[in-house]
């Protein structure tokens, strides 16, 4: 309300609100191509929509908010509305009730016209309007319910600032009624009705500071999840496996490792005969299938166009060549719905051992080196420093 001797004065609270909205909206944009982002646009609109109010508000005389009342109210009532639908979105849900938020909206923009062109009356106005946006916000209530628990303190601390938020807006307005004043205009003076506005202020400003720093926290990882993943087949690109093999080599712990180049055969003859549609269907299923064949911490990585690499830990030779042998026999085993029946993928590979990170780039050396053994020595083969495989001479491409 405009109690203000400077006006602009007033706008500082609006201004922050909307601040915040923006901010979210640039969240938005960011993160826009990542699914599930769109909740970001619903609790910026939530932030930004409510703002608009605020600022007219904060200039109105007290006529003039009569007036308004129906305009503010529904801005305020769909800026809530928002907020619940960008909760529920973010926690995974379809959304909140268009239908009860539609209710609620009538009921309380009702309750307002009555007590701004029937009966003006601002002390109820304030009091029905806040216990509307309350139930706006409360309409996700049920999602939070039944959301799977927060899995870090940021998102406890999204969550029960929300909640708080709502406790808070539904109890205000019985706070304010235990006040011991006499009409609207004193009300609004009075240093307990600023500071129960001020209290829902900061509580909004709370959970705002939270989801920024949940949406940065999401978008410095979706960024660091560009950078690092493949984008046709979603597994490691070279970049991402030299760093994770880094990290993974300094651990003694898990000596020895295994360096494992692998390379499909003939990739090319599959792209020229069904296209090139098919042949990034072969490399998503195969980017599906490596990473069911080793432990988990294994690093399972895109190198290079139709090449793989493989970095498996605590693993001796004969074991890692047993490994490989059963990657190739799925391969076999598999599979390709794009492909005809009957057509086999076949991969060439070779194992380099290594003992240290400082030996990385040496044992890429050796595992190309190997695997363009087992491309001469006929394909669909596995070839190790020790050369336990015989070569033999594979079909170019089984079933063409
Ligand atoms: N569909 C598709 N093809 C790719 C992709 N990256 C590389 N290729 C193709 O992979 C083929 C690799 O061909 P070559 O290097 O001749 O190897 P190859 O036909 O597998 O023959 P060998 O390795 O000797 O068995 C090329 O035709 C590339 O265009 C991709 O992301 N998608």
């Amino acid at each position: 309300m405009n109690q203000s001797a400077d006006p602009y004065f007033a706008l500082i609270a609006p201004a922050c609100v909307m601040l915040f909205g923006l901010t979210l909206a640039g969240c938005w944009w960011v993160q826009r191509r990542q699914p599930g982002a769109r909740f970001l646009l619903w609790l910026a609109a939530g932030y930004v929509i409510p703002a608009v109010a605020l600022a007219a508000q904060s200039l109105m005389s007290n006529a003039e908010l009569a007036s308004a009342a129906l305009f503010t109210g529904c801005l305020y009532l769909a800026g809530c509305w928002a907020q619940a639908q960008g909760m529920a979105l973010r926690l995974g849900a379809r959304g909140v009730s268009m239908a009860a938020g539609l209710l609620v909206a009538a009921v309380t923009l009702g309750a307002l016209y009555y007590y701004s062109r029937v009966q003006e009356d601002l002390w109820v106005r304030v009091q029905c309007l806040t216990v509307g946006t309350a139930l706006q916000q409360l309409l996700v209530l049920g999602t939070m319910l039944k959301a799977q628990p927060a899995h870090d303190w940021l998102e406890r601390w999204v969550r029960w600032t929300y909640g708080v938020n709502v406790g808070y807006a539904l109890l205000r307005p019985f706070a304010v009624w235990l006040l011991p004043v006499q009409g609207v205009q004193e009300l609004t003076r009075s240093g307990y009705w600023l500071l129960t506005l001020a209290v829902a202020l900061l509580i909004g400003m709370w959970f705002a500071l939270g989801l920024l720093a949940c949406s940065v926290r999401d978008v410095l990882a979706s960024l660091r999840e560009e950078r690092n993943r493949d984008p046709l087949t979603r597994l490691l690109n070279r970049r991402a496996f030299l760093e994770s093999s880094a990290a993974l080599l300094a651990d003694q712990r898990l000596a020895p490792w295994m360096l494992v180049a692998m390379d499909i055969d003939h990739f090319k003859q599959i792209n020229d005969r069904w296209g090139h549609r098919v042949g990034d269907h072969v490399l998503q299923e195969l980017a599906l299938l490596l990473p069911r064949q080793v432990r988990d911490r294994d690093l399972v990585a895109r190198y290079g166009g139709e090449e793989f690499v493989l970095l498996l830990s605590r693993v001796q030779l004969p074991e890692a060549k047993s490994v490989v042998e059963r990657i190739r026999e799925s391969m076999h085993d598999h599979d390709f719905p794009l492909l005809p029946a009957g057509v086999k993928v076949t991969a060439s590979f070779g194992i380099a051992p290594l003992a240290a990170a400082t030996q990385l780039d040496a044992a890429l050396e050796l595992a190309d080196a190997l695997l363009y053994a087992a491309k001469r020595d006929g394909r669909d083969c596995v070839r190790t420093p020790e050369r336990l495989e015989e070569p033999r001479n594979a079909p170019a491409l089984n079933g063409i």
